[in-house]
C-alpha cells in the first residue's frame, strides 16, 4: 500500500487546522510536519506546540520529520505531541542508535532520513531498527525546490539493500514530488510520498491526491 504525506511546510499557516483537515478530506494518510531550527538547516519552521495541535486537527498519523541539531532534547516532547512516526537526520545524531532506540521505546515508529549526499552506508549499523527511511531528494530547508534525479538510483539501491537482507521499512521521499516526477519515483521502489508545494499550491487537493494515487498504484 503506497501512501501520501501531504507536508503542512506549504499549507496556509493563518487557517492550519482547516488546511490539515482539507488533505485528510482529500484522501491523504499521513499528515507530515517539517521541523527546523535555523541551525541544521536555513529555516525555521514549527515545533511541539503545532505538532500537538496537527494531531487534535485529524485522525490521520501525524509524522514528524526533525530537520534539527541535537534532536535528542526535543524527542520527548515531539513524543508528547502524539506524534505516531518521527524520523531523524542521520547526519544530525551524534549516536543515531541511541536516538532511534529512544523514539522505539515511547512506542512510536523511528525513521532515519539521508541528505542528497549521504550514503547509504550512513544508516548500515541501525538498518534492523528502522520502521522507516527518508531519502531526502532535495537539500533540507526548504519546499518548492526541484527534485534531484540521483535520488532514484539511491532508492533503488536501498530497495535491493534490503531485499538482501530480508528487511521491510518503508521507503519515505521528500523534496520535489509533483505529478511529472511521482511515477518515476514509485517505480524506483518508494512508499510513502512526502508533497508540499504539489498538494497546497494547487486548487483542488482531491484531484491532486487522486492523480497521485493513480500514478503511484498502476
Ligand atoms: O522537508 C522538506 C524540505 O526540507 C519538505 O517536506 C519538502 O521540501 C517538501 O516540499 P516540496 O514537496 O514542496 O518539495
Amino acid at each position: 500500500m503506497k501512501l501520501i504525506a501531504p507536508s503542512i511546510l506549504s499549507a496556509d499557516f493563518a487557517r492550519l487546522g482547516e488546511e490539515i483537515k482539507a488533505v485528510e478530506q482529500a484522501g491523504a494518510d499521513w499528515i507530515h510536519v517539517d521541523v527546523m531550527d535555523g541551525h541544521y538547516v536555513p529555516n525555521i519552521t514549527m515545533g511541539p506546540i503545532i505538532a500537538e495541535a496537527a494531531t487534535r486537527s485529524t485522525s490521520l498519523p501525524i509524522d514528524v520529520h526533525l530537520m534539527i541539531e541535537n534532536p535528542d532534547q526535543y524527542i520527548p516532547e515531539f513524543i508528547k505531541s502524539g506524534a505516531e512516526w518521527i524520523s531523524v537526520q542521520a547526519e544530525a545524531c551524534t549516536h543515531l542508535h541511541r536516538t532511534i532506540q529512544m523514539i522505539k521505546q515511547a512506542g512510536v515508529k523511528a525513521g532515519a532520513a539521508l541528505n542528497p549526499a549521504t550514503p547509504l552506508s550512513a544508516i548500515e549499523w541501525v538498518i534492523e531498527d528502522l520502521d522507516y527511511i527518508l531519502i531526502m531528494s532535495v537539500n533540507p530547508g526548504f519546499g518548492g525546490q526541484a527534485f534531484i534525479e540521483s535520488s532514484l538510483d539511491k532508492i533503488r539501491l536501498l530497495k535491493a539493500d534490503l531485499k538482501k537482507r530480508k528487511l521491510s521499512p518503508l521507503i519515505q521521499i521528500d523534496g520535489g514530488v509533483n505529478s511529472k516526477t511521482i511515477e518515476r519515483i514509485s517505480e524506483a521502489g518508494v512508499d510513502v510520498f512526502v508533497a508540499g508545494s504539489a498538494i497546497y499550491g494547487s486548487s483542488d487537493y482531491k484531484k491532486t491526491i487522486s492523480e497521485f494515487k493513480e500514478k503511484i498504484n498502476k
